[in-house]
């Protein structure tokens, strides 16, 4: 793996993908060659074009960087990073994977597609079977990879454990942050001293994404999960890291110690992953944690902190919402995308 692969970011911009070129300096395997975006910044130097909000610096490789509108023949890479609005993202990344490339996407545009997977690593990577039914059904030379919805994201992990204990049914109630939205998305004077108790088509995402991470792949096709999920979303007055209470029955009525053990014990192995963390889940035993600010940089973002897991299963579980729940997402289904030779 010594040659670099090279990376574009489309929609590089944005607040996800001003994360996805954090995640991408000094990668071990991808290099920035290409960054797209609307017409509005092509054509310019990257560090005038976005307006950079996070606390490390642009990387010195890109400020100069010329940006390129979100096509094709103007991008070049051979796996591009999708950090498009969803509208958007679902005409522009079917003509990135026809003229074939390795499209990782954070969009929703794809997810619930049926011969496209919908990847958590750590919770389905057997689901990248499907990118060659993908391609067959399709005629496309290359081929789109999506990760799930924020919330959903982090959820999923502390799922896939319970499973053992036959799963039947989950209640969640989240509170968002609010770089969810991104940096336009919610006024100042709406959200300080308040709560939002709404967030546009987050609940059916939650109902549904995690059936299809958590289904079976037959070798053809994904058999969803027989689970019943509600959810209900709030936004919150916190800057990065959704938390989410959750409530889990399961035929086998574990109890909160095994429930623990479970997730302790929950270490897939994905072959050491540059942006694979340590311990997917980290059981806090604190009463009063896990907590946003203290909490959401755990493996390197990428954890799931996970605490007061007590009878009934009930417990709280929060994550990175723009590093695991989204950035960092696309990026390990990309590593892993390499490791299996597919990139
Ligand atoms: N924020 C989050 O926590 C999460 C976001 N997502 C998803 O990631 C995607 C990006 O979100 P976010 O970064 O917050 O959005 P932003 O609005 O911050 O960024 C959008 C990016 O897309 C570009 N863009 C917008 N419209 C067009 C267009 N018509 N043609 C070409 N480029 C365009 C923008 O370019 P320009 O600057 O030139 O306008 C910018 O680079 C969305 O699909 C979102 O739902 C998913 C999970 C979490
Ligand atoms: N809706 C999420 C962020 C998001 O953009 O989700 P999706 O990728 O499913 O569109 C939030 O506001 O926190």
């Amino acid at each position: 793996m010594s040659e670099s692969i090279k990376a574009g970011v489309l929609g590089a911009t944005g607040a996800v993908g001003q994360r996805f070129i954090q995640a991408l300096e000094n990668h071990p395997w991808f290099e920035i060659t290409s960054l797209a975006a609307s017409e509005r910044s092509a054509g310019k130097k990257y560090e005038k074009a976005a307006n950079w909000r996070l606390e490390s610096k642009i990387p010195d490789s890109i400020t100069n960087m010329e940006v390129v509108p979100v096509d094709p023949k103007k991008v070049d890479a051979d796996v591009v990073f999708s950090a498009l609005p969803a509208g958007y993202a679902k005409t522009v990344e079917a003509e990135f994977a026809k003229e074939g490339f390795a499209v990782a996407s954070n969009a929703s545009a794809f997810r619930m597609e049926e011969d496209v997977p919908l990847v958590v690593p750590e919770v389905n990577a057997d689901h990248l079977g499907i990118i060659d039914v993908q391609q067959d059904n399709r005629g496309w030379d290359g081929y789109i990879v999506t990760n799930p919805n924020c919330s959903t994201i982090i959820m999923a992990p502390t799922l896939k454990p319970l499973m053992q204990f036959e799963l039947e049914s989950i209640q969640v109630a989240t509170m968002q942050a609010v770089s969810g939205a991104g940096y336009d998305g919610v006024a100042s004077m709406a959200i300080l001293d308040n709560i939002i108790p709404y967030i546009g088509g987050e609940e059916e995402k939650m109902e549904t994404e995690p059936l299809k991470l958590l289904g079976e792949f037959d070798g053809s096709q994904i058999v969803f999960a027989d689970i019943d999920i509600s959810a209900s979303c709030n936004r919150v007055p916190v800057m990065d890291g959704h938390t989410e209470a959750i409530w889990a029955r399961m035929a086998d009525d574990p109890s909160p110690e095994q429930v623990k053990e479970a997730f302790i014990n929950f270490k897939p192995d994905l072959g050491d992953l540059p942006t694979e963390p340590d311990q997917v889940i980290i059981v806090r035993e604190e009463a009063d944690r896990p907590q946003p600010r203290l909490d959401r940089n755990m493996g390197n973002g990428m954890s799931v902190s996970v605490g007061r897991i007590r009878e009934g299963i009930r417990y709280t579980a929060m994550g990175h919402n723009t590093i695991r729940g989204a950035a960092g997402a696309s990026v390990l289904n990309a590593e892993l995308l390499h490791k299996m030779g597919k990139l």
